[in-house]
């Protein structure tokens, strides 16, 4: 397995709980924040080693780590290296991290994981202020390998419950990559793949190349096979083809932001996919950790979609597919509405979006929040 890695030295084991490879991670014995450049997989595996917020919020800016649960982690260890550094007094403290939160957030807009980490951060430093420079460091650290850690085990919850799901011996098909390179460590959509190919349900994954960025083709292919379940990468257009011959069972993915009534906003081509299954009578389902859940939006059309440059669509690597001054397109993300959506899988439990329940009448529940 993953022969060719080239591991960074961490003093002590990785939160993400893998020495195979992992997305972030926080070095305490020298306060950087360590990523795995994903722009270069497949073909290089090299990690940065981060040590400023500044630099922290151009890595997730320029998608040096991306995948919603995995910025937020990434942006939470930001902020503890910046609480490690700052030694003004509590009112120096609270600006700076105030001021790198604000940077950290501008850097995407649609995944609510980011927000979520750096309010949660921020709440920490206000509780903490007033101690000794060394001790709210140790507490800034602890909260941020804390948002870490929750989420590795979300994803384990989330994927035992997803799993269940699975038709025995089913082909899976699944949008961009919702893995461990995108999480703490297991993955959300991947986590159910991972969990249910343990049980024996799964017969091979199919997975979408997702233009233009190519998470699918990039990423989710390279997981899967060092992991060794069955995957092969179709391109999006595919999908109807193979959904047409009865070939695909079950479909999931991740999500950057769900909104109260259950509408899902995930990496554009999302929403063809749901419709698809649909058409078909496949079931299209999402995991994700209540981290994603925004329920102060009511629906879909109020989530922010992120317009990325042009060059992404109109340029592969350093091939040029669309001439110079020709304008594209390029929302990052589209929103799937809660009755194409099967059930989503959470480590709180499940949301039968199927039959009418949503994240805000969930929450009633005895385990739910
Ligand atoms: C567990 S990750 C869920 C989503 O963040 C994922 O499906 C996705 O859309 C990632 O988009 P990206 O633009 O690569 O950050």
């Amino acid at each position: 397995m993953l022969a060719t890695m080239r591991l960074p030295e961490l003093s002590r084991e990785p939160l993400s709980g893998s020495r195979a490879f992992f997305a972030v991670e926080y070095e305490p014995a020298t306060n950087e924040v360590l990523l795995l450049d994903q722009r270069l997989l497949p073909t290089e595996i090299r990690y940065l080693r981060l040590r400023k917020a500044d630099e922290v919020a151009d890595a997730i800016r320029t998608m040096v780590v991306r995948g919603a649960p995995a910025i937020g982690i990434t942006a939470a260890y930001g902020l503890a290296q910046l609480a490690a550094q700052e030694r003004g007094d509590a009112a120096v403290f609270l600006m700076a991290i105030g001021v790198a939160g604000r940077a950290l957030d501008a850097t995407r807009p649609t995944a609510v994981n980011l927000a979520w980490a750096i309010a949660r951060m921020a709440r920490t430093a206000a509780d903490v202020a007033k101690l000794e420079p060394d001790a709210r460091a140790t507490r800034m650290i602890a909260e941020a390998e804390a948002i870490h850690r929750e989420d590795v085990a979300a994803c384990k919850a989330m994927g035992a419950l997803g799993a269940k799901d699975v038709p025995m011996g089913a082909t899976v098909i699944t949008h961009c990559n919702a893995g461990a390179l995108a999480t703490g460590g297991y993955g959300t959509a991947l986590g159910v793949i991972r969990a249910a190919h343990a049980e024996g349900r799964i017969a091979k994954v199919l997975a979408c190349e997702t233009r233009p960025y190519l998470q699918g083709a990039r990423l989710t292919s390279w997981e899967l096979h060092h992991d060794g379940i069955p995957v092969e990468v179709i391109t999006d257009s595919m999908t109807g083809h193979f959904l047409s011959r009865g070939e695909i069972g079950f479909a999931v993915v991740g999500a950057d932001r769900i909104a109260a009534n259950g509408d899902v906003a995930n990496k554009i081509g999302t929403y063809g996919l749901a419709v698809l299954c649909g058409a078909h009578e496949v079931p299209f389902t999402v995991a994700a950790p209540w981290s994603t859940i925004d329920r102060r939006t009511p629906d879909g059309s109020a989530i922010p979609i992120e317009e990325r440059s042009r060059d992404e669509v109109a340029k592969v690597g350093a091939s040029v597919l669309v001439e110079d001054g020709i304008p594209c397109r390029h929302p990052a993300f589209d929103v799937t509405p809660a009755r194409l959506v099967r059930a989503i899988y959470t480590e709180r439990g499940v949301i039968r979006t199927g039959a009418g329940e949503t994240p805000d009448s969930v929450v009633r529940r005895p385990q739910m929040p």
